[in-house]
C-alpha cells in the first residue's frame, strides 16, 4: 500500500513540515522528520483530526477571495469612472482641436485674401514706381545712375559756399573797420581774398587761435603762397586752408555718396527681386490651393512636398523652389558635402527640408505608383460581373461551376471542355459573367486580406436536403464583411428530401431574406447535377449586376489582380490575372507584386490564345520573369523601364528587410557565436509566473561555471512575454527564457521578425541543463516543439459528462484532436495537457482549421474562461546533426 510522506501531507494542508510534525506529535503519531512516511491508517486519523483546520483554512481562503473580488470590483468601477472621465476629456479635447482647426482654416483663408490684396497693391505700386522711374529717366536721359546724388551734392556745396562767403564778407568788414591799411589793397586781391577765405571762421575755430592770428602782422597773399606761411596774408592762408579742407571733405562726401548710391541701387535691385520672388510664390500657392479645392484634396496636406526617394540635390532644390546653393550649404554644414547631381539619402532630404522649415514626404517608388486611378465618368463602360461561389462542404460548389461551364455548350462538345485557368466565363442572353473558380471563403478572404476586392457578387449555395450548415453561416459572414451582395442557389432540389422553403426559413435567421418575402436576396432553386435552374440563376446574377451598375474604363493601361500563379516547367511563370480596368495587350510591360515582364502570350479561360483582355476578363499570362502571389495587384506601364524600376524597388525592399533581420544569438548557436566573439557573454531575459522561479533560476545560474561564458540576466520579471521584452532582447542580443509563461501574439510576431529566440520551460532544471549544454557547445536537442494552431476561447458551456467545454475560434493554423495543448491566460500557462474532445457543432472532428469555430474540452480541466487561449502543439523528434 502507498505510504504518504510528512512533507507531502503538510503541503496538502498548506502548512510547513514542522507544523505538521507538531500536529503529529500531539496526536502521538510517530514521525521524525519531513521525509518520514506515514501508514494509511495514520493518514486517515490525521485527516479526520485536521478536518476543522482545513475547513478553517478554506473559510479563510474564501474570505480572502471574496475580499479580492470586492477589491477587483471596486478597482473596475474606479477604472470605468476614470475611463468615462477620460472619454469626456477626450471629447472636449477633440472639440477644442476642431475649433482650433476651424480657426486655422479661417486664418489661412484670411491670409490668402490678404495676400491677394497685397499682391494687388504691390502690382499697383510697382506700376506707379515704374511710371515714376520712367519719368526720372526721361529727365536725366543717358545720365549714370549716381548722377542725381552728385547734382544734389553740388547744390549743397553751392549753398555752403554762399553761407561761407557771407561769413567771410562779414569778417572782412570787421577787419576793414579795425585796420585802415586794408583799404589800400587792390580790388583783385580783395576779391581773391574774399573768394578764398569763405571757410576761414571754421578753420579759426578749429585752431582755436583767432586772437593770436589777429595779433600777427599780415603778409601779401601772392608772396606768401610762393614763400610759405611767413609772408602769406592771414586771411589768404585761412581761405587756402579752408579751400583745401573743403575740397577733401567734398571729395570724401562725394565718394561716400557714390558708394551709397550704388549700394542703394543693388539693394533696390535685390528688393525688387525678392518682391518678384514673393509674388511668384504667392501665385504658385494660390494655384495649389485652387487645384486642391478642385480635386477635393485635404488642404492640411498641401504644405507637404513629395520628394522621390534618391532625389538629387538639384531635384530637391527644384521641388522646394529654393536655390540649389541653399541646399549645398546646408549639406556642407551637416558634414555631407554633395554636388548638384548627387542623390541624397532619405534622412538627409528630411534634415535639409526641416532646416529650411519645409515639410517633405520621401516617396518610395511604390508610394509614387500607389495612387488610385481616376476615370472620367464619360469614359466608363459597362463590364461583366465577377462572381464567387461559396457554401458548405458537399453542398455542390464544384458541381455548380461545372454545370455553369457547360451552359450554352452543345452536348457533344461538353466532354472536350477543360478548365484551363482558375476562372471561367459564360455567356447568357448575350451577356458575360466571370466566375472565379477557386470556390470557398478561404480564398475569398485571403484575397481580401491582401487588399484585392475582385468579387462583385457571391452565389451562396445551400443544399435543399441539408439546410443551413456552419460553413453556410461563415460564408454569409465573409460576404457581408466584404459588402458583397448574395444570390442564394438552393441546390439539390432533385433529391427526395429536398425542402427549399426550409432553407429560406433558416436563412432568415442570418439576415438573408428572399425577395418574395420582402427581403433583399434573390433565391433560385437549382439542381447542379441535373442542370435544372442554372439559366435562372445566371439571370438572377445579371439582374443583381444591373443593380450594381458595374462599369470600368476599358480605354487605358490595364490594371487588376493576380488570381493565382505558378511556375510551369515548360512555360515559366504563369499567372492568372483578372483585369479590373483598362485593356491588357500582348506585349504590354507590367508589374505584379515583385514580378516584372512583358506579356508574351495570353490565354482565355478556354485555353485559346487572345491578343487583348478587357475589364472583368480573366486571362492567363506568360512572360513574367518571376512568380507573383495570389492577390498581388498588377499594373501596365507605358514605359517598361518604369515597370522594371518598380519591380526592382519592391524586390530590393524585400531583400533589405530580409537582410536587416539581425542574426541573434540562440542557445543552439551560442557556442559557435562565442567562439568568434571577443566578449563572451550570454544575455538573458527571464520571465516567469512567480518570483520564486526567477530566484531559483538566478541561483542556479550564479552557481554555473562562468569562466568561459559570462551569463548576464539583463531583465527578470513576473508576467507574460511581451513585445517590449522582445525589443529589449533584440537590442541587447539576448535570449528570452520563460517559465510557465508564454509570449503574446505581438511578442511572437516580433520575435519571428527580429530573429529573437524565446525558450519556454515548465521546469527549471531543464532550462539550466540547456544553458549549460549550450555554453560548451553540447546542446543537441532531440525534440522540438512545433506549434500547430491557436484557438481563442469565445465562450464556455456545460456538456453532459465532459464538463465545461470551450467555444473557440481557431485564429491560427490547425488544431488536431491528438495535439498537446496548453491553456494560456494573460500570458501565463494555467494548464498543460491533452484535448478531451474536439467538435464542430455536434460532430466529433479530427481537426479544425483557422477561420472556423469549434468546441474544445480539456482533459481533467474545467477552469476555462472566455478570453483564454488554447495553444496546440506537437513534439517532434529532431534528427541529430552529428
Ligand atoms: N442529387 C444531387 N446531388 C448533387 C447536386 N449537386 C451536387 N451533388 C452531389 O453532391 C456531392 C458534392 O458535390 P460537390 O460539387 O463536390 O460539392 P462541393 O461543395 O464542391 O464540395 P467540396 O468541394 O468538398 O466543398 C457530389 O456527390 C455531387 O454529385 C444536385 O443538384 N443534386
Amino acid at each position: 500500500m502507498a505510504k504518504t510522506r510528512v512533507h507531502d501531507l503538510a503541503k496538502e494542508y498548506g502548512m510547513t513540515s514542522k507544523e505538521m510534525l507538531d500536529h503529529l506529535r500531539d496526536m502521538k503519531i510517530p514521525a521524525k522528520s519531513a521525509s518520514s512516511t506515514l501508514e494509511d491508517a495514520y493518514v486517515s486519523i490525521v485527516r479526520k483530526k485536521l478536518k476543522p483546520i482545513l475547513e478553517d483554512r478554506a473559510a479563510q481562503i474564501e474570505a480572502a477571495k471574496k475580499a479580492e473580488e470586492e477589491a477587483a470590483a471596486e478597482a473596475k468601477k474606479a477604472e470605468e469612472e476614470a475611463a468615462e472621465k477620460e472619454r469626456v476629456a477626450a471629447e472636449k479635447r477633440r472639440e477644442r482641436e476642431r475649433a482650433e482647426e476651424e480657426k486655422k482654416r479661417a486664418a489661412a483663408e484670411a491670409a490668402r485674401k490678404r495676400a491677394e490684396e497685397e499682391k494687388k497693391r504691390a502690382t499697383e505700386k510697382a506700376a506707379k514706381e515704374r511710371a515714376e522711374e520712367e519719368e526720372r529717366n526721361r529727365v536725366h536721359d543717358n545720365a549714370p545712375k549716381s548722377m542725381p546724388t552728385f547734382t544734389s551734392l553740388l547744390d549743397q556745396i553751392a549753398q555752403q559756399e554762399q553761407v561761407l562767403k557771407q561769413q567771410a564778407e562779414e569778417a572782412a568788414q570787421k577787419k576793414a573797420e579795425g585796420q585802415g591799411r586794408r583799404e589800400r589793397r587792390s580790388d583783385s586781391d580783395h576779391a581773391r581774398s574774399e573768394r578764398k577765405s569763405y571757410s576761414a571762421p571754421s578753420r579759426m575755430e578749429q585752431d582755436g587761435s583767432p586772437e593770436q592770428g589777429e595779433g600777427r602782422p599780415g603778409r601779401k597773399g601772392r608772396k606768401g603762397s610762393r614763400r610759405g606761411d611767413e609772408g602769406e596774408d592771414r586771411y589768404s592762408r585761412m581761405a587756402r586752408e579752408a579751400e583745401a579742407y573743403n575740397r577733401s571733405r567734398v571729395l570724401d562726401e562725394a565718394r561716400e555718396a557714390v558708394e551709397e548710391a550704388s549700394r542703394e541701387s543693388t539693394g533696390r535691385r535685390r528688393r525688387r527681386k525678392e518682391r518678384r520672388q514673393k509674388q511668384a510664390e504667392e501665385a504658385a500657392e494660390e494655384k495649389r490651393i485652387e487645384e486642391a479645392i478642385a480635386n477635393d484634396q485635404d488642404l492640411s496636406q498641401l504644405d507637404t512636398v513629395k520628394v522621390p526617394q534618391g532625389a538629387t540635390v538639384a531635384q530637391l532644390a527644384e521641388l522646394l523652389g529654393v536655390p540649389a546653393n541653399d541646399i549645398i550649404k546646408r549639406l556642407f554644414l551637416l558634414g555631407n558635402p554633395l554636388t548638384l547631381t548627387e542623390s541624397m539619402s532619405d534622412d538627409l532630404i528630411e534634415l535639409v527640408a526641416d532646416d529650411l522649415g519645409r515639410d517633405v514626404k520621401v516617396m518610395t517608388k511604390e508610394e509614387e505608383n500607389s495612387f488610385t486611378f481616376y476615370d472620367d465618368p464619360k469614359d466608363l463602360k459597362p463590364r461583366p460581373p465577377v462572381v464567387t461561389v461559396m457554401g458548405h462542404v458537399d453542398h455542390g460548389k464544384t458541381s455548380l461551376l461545372d454545370a455553369i461551364r457547360h451552359t450554352g455548350v452543345a452536348e457533344g462538345e461538353a466532354g472536350g471542355i477543360t478548365q484551363a485557368i482558375g476562372a471561367s466565363q459564360v455567356k447568357i442572353n448575350g451577356r458575360t459573367i466571370t466566375f472565379i473558380d477557386t470556390p470557398g471563403h478561404e480564398t475569398f478572404t485571403a484575397m481580401r486580406a491582401r487588399g484585392a476586392k475582385v468579387t462583385d457578387i457571391v452565389i451562396l449555395i445551400v443544399a435543399a436536403d441539408d439546410g443551413v450548415m456552419p460553413q453556410t453561416v461563415e460564408s454569409i459572414n465573409h460576404a457581408k464583411a466584404a459588402g458583397v451582395p448574395i444570390v442564394v442557389a438552393v441546390n439539390k432540389i432533385d433529391k427526395p428530401g429536398a425542402d427549399p422553403t426550409r432553407v429560406r426559413q433558416e436563412l432568415t435567421e442570418y439576415g438573408i431574406i428572399p425577395e418574395e418575402w420582402g427581403g433583399q436576396n434573390m433565391f433560385v432553386d437549382i439542381s447542379a447535377k441535373k442542370h435544372i435552374g442554372i439559366d435562372n440563376l445566371l439571370e438572377a446574377v445579371l439582374l443583381e449586376a444591373d443593380v450594381l451598375e458595374l462599369k470600368a474604363n476599358p480605354d487605358t493601361f490595364a490594371s487588376g489582380n493576380v488570381l493565382e500563379a505558378k511556375l510551369d516547367r515548360g512555360r515559366g511563370s504563369v499567372a492568372t490575372v483578372l483585369v479590373t480596368r483598362g485593356t491588357l495587350h500582348v506585349g504590354d510591360a507590367l508589374v505584379a507584386g515583385m514580378a516584372y515582364g512583358r506579356v508574351r502570350a495570353m490565354l482565355d479561360p478556354k485555353g485559346n490564345p487572345v491578343e487583348t483582355a478587357g475589364p472583368s476578363d480573366p486571362v492567363e499570362i506568360l512572360g513574367l520573369q518571376s512568380v507573383p502571389m495570389a492577390g498581388d495587384e498588377f499594373r501596365v506601364f507605358q514605359d517598361d523601364r518604369d515597370a522594371r524600376d518598380l519591380a526592382d524597388q519592391r524586390a530590393l525592399k524585400a531583400r533589405i528587410e530580409e537582410q536587416n533581420r539581425v542574426k541573434h544569438v540562440t542557445l543552439e548557436n551560442l557556442f559557435d557565436t562565442m567562439a568568434d566573439a571577443e566578449v563572451k557573454e550570454l544575455n538573458l531575459i527571464i520571465k516567469a509566473d512567480v518570483q520564486g522561479s526567477i530566484e531559483a533560476l538566478q541561483d542556479s545560474l550564479d552557481k554555473m561555471d562562468q569562466s568561459e561564458v559570462r551569463i548576464n540576466t539583463i531583465h527578470a520579471a513576473v508576467g507574460a512575454i511581451t513585445e517590449t521584452d522582445v525589443t529589449l532582447a533584440d537590442a541587447s542580443n539576448a535570449i528570452i527564457i520563460g517559465f510557465g509563461v508564454r509570449p503574446d501574439a505581438k511578442a511572437r510576431a516580433a520575435a519571428e521578425r527580429e530573429g529573437v529566440e524565446i525558450r519556454t520551460y515548465s521546469v527549471i532544471y531543464k532550462a539550466i541543463e540547456d544553458i549549460d549544454a549550450a555554453r560548451i557547445g553540447m546542446l543537441k536537442p532531440t525534440e522540438e516543439e512545433v506549434q500547430t494552431g491557436i484557438a481563442e476561447v469565445r465562450d464556455t458551456f456545460k456538456v453532459p459528462k465532459v464538463g465545461i467545454a470551450a467555444g473557440c475560434m481557431i485564429s491560427e493554423g490547425e488544431v488536431s484532436r491528438d495535439d498537446q495543448v496548453r491553456l494560456v491566460r494573460d500570458g501565463i500557462v494555467v494548464y498543460e495537457g491533452k484535448i478531451a474532445s474536439l467538435r464542430r457543432y455536434k460532430d466529433d472532428v479530427k481537426s479544425v482549421k483557422a477561420g472556423f469555430e469549434c468546441g474544445i474540452g480539456l482533459e481533467n480541466f474545467q477552469d476555462i474562461h472566455p478570453g483564454d487561449q488554447i495553444e496546440a502543439y506537437r513534439v517532434e523528434e529532431v534528427a541529430r546533426t552529428e
